[in-house]
């Protein structure tokens, strides 16, 4: 099939990308010209292990493309894939500011009938919307289809070429055939409902990760006053296959550019239709809350902050991407600067988005883990990075002015962690401090 992909975000690249995996013609259009500059010479802008290889071998066999006319990509296909962003509006809605724009220009370009698919996060009822947009702007026909991403940052290429499940929402079910066709080399688990259901069921999933993570972390904060270990109650949890094993890692909380935005976007969606969505909105306090957890630790182990030196390992929001979107690390960094630390910061491959966004005459910027824990009074691990997880605690006490590591995402194994000295604070396991006080003076 010929499809147009327009926007060339994490979504949009590893979808048509995909696409071109599975023997389709795909052109990629962005308004960006900067980033289609980029894709053209088989540059990625985004960090996505594996993404180059797989980008190369499609363009060269004359499958995928990058383009930034828009007109031209939508009048040689018969797929039109809309993946723009939906960032949150300060009231925490939707901005479909790119939903419309990409809509009319989609309309504008329509010659033939074609079918228009939303891979984007839009609160329920958008898909409507889209179809009055495109309508307005051209007498061809068309259908609309839904087609939520649940893909994962950091393994985007994997979940894409073997998701859990596709949704496709449509209404028009002769569509149904040619949707599931094009999806079934990629998975046998098509679930195909109607199109406000589709939009909603990529919400509700988010939301509930999303409540999944603030409630081990609430657990997370009880263990650690009553002494247990949140590690092996999740273990524990998870065993119960309605629990399931997989997001019950206590840490900091959630960062990124979705759970954040996402569940906002759920509870404005709620609240459009006078219901509150009151558990939500406790998910949402409660990891705003989780990543100060690290300060509060900071505070415990070293009094007060002002001119003490603090390595701080990892500023994506999760390991394996460059992406800072709603990081933990963005309101970490800036709260310790406002205290008066000097920071040594160090991250595999997101310094450089960091930076861009905040930068600090107290920041020195790192090429390593290990060089940004000399002379410093505290590491704190804020991203669980592979590399992190293989330092030597010995070298590192060695080179540190006081052994205390704040691990923030529950990196280290007890057995890693007893006997090596460190002075070491996680998120709801009890700290074995007595087991460090005699071998340390903090
Ligand atoms: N990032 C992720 O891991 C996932 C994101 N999503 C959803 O997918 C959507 C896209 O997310 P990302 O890829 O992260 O977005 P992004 O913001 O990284 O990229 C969107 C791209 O669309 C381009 N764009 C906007 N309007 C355009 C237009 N009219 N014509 C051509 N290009 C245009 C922008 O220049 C930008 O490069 C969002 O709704 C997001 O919630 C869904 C699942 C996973
Ligand atoms: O809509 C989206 O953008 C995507 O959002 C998430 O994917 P992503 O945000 O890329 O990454 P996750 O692996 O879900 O991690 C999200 C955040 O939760 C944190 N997390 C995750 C799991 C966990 O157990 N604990 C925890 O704190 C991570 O550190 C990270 O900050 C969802 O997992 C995807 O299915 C979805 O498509």
């Amino acid at each position: 099939m010929d499809i147009a992909v327009i926007g060339t975000g994490y979504v949009g690249l590893v979808s048509g990308i995909c696409f071109a995996e599975m023997g389709n013609h795909v052109i990629c259009v962005d308004q960006d010209i900067n980033k289609i500059a980029a894709l053209q010479n088989l540059v990625s802008p985004i960090y996505e292990p594996g993404i180059e290889t797989f980008m190369e071998r499609n363009v060269q066999a004359g499958r995928l493309e990058f383009s930034s006319n828009l007109i031209q990509a939508v009048r040689h296909s018969e797929l039109i894939i809309i993946a723009v962003g939906t960032p949150s509006l300060p009231s925490g809605e939707a901005d479909l500011q790119y939903i419309e724009q990409a809509a009319a220009e989609i309309g504008r370009a329509m010659s033939g009938r074609k079918i228009v698919a939303t891979k984007s996060t839009v609160p329920v009822g958008t898909n409507e919307k889209i179809r009055r947009i495109i309508a307005q702007h051209t007498e061809v026909p068309f259908d609309i289809v839904s087609i939520p991403e649940f893909l994962r940052e950091g393994s985007a290429i994997q979940d894409t070429l073997h998701p859990d499940r596709i949704v496709i929402g449509l209404d028009n079910r002769e569509l149904e055939a040619a949707m599931v066709e094009l999806h079934s080399s990629f998975t046998d688990q098509i679930f195909v409902t109607d199109i406000r259901s589709a939009e909603m069921i990529k919400y509700a999933s988010n939301a509930f990760l999303a409540t999944k993570i603030s409630f081990i972390n609430e657990i997370s904060n009880i263990c650690e006053k009553v002494g247990a270990d949140v590690t092996e109650v999740a273990q524990g949890m998870g065993k119960d296959p309605r629990i399931g094993p997989s997001f019950l890692n206590a840490g900091i909380g959630y960062g990124g550019s979705c759970f954040p935005k996402d569940t906002k976007a759920l509870i404005q969606i709620a609240g459009n239709v006078n219901y509150e969505f009151q558990l939500l909105k406790s998910v949402v306090e409660v990891n705003k809350a989780q990543r100060y957890k690290v300060i509060e630790k900071l505070k415990e182990s070293l009094g007060q902050l002002h001119d003490t030196v603090i390595g701080i390992w990892g500023l994506s929001f999760k390991p394996n991407t460059d992406d800072i979107r709603e990081a933990p690390s963005l309101e970490i960094v800036e709260a310790l600067i406002n205290m008066g630390a000097k920071l040594k910061l160090y991250d595999p491959v997101a310094m450089g988005k960091f930076r861009e966004r905040y930068d600090h005459p107290s920041i020195q910027w790192c090429g390593n883990a290990l060089e940004a824990s000399i002379n410093a009074d505290a590491v704190c691990l804020l991203t669980d990075w592979q590399e992190f997880k293989e330092i030597s605690l010995s070298q590192l006490i060695y080179q540190m002015a006081q052994p205390i590591l704040i691990d923030g995402r529950n990196v280290y194994a007890k057995e890693q962690i007893e006997g090596a000295g460190l002075h070491y604070y996680s998120v709801g396991r009890p700290e074995p401090i007595a087991a460090f006080r005699s071998q340390v003076s903090v």
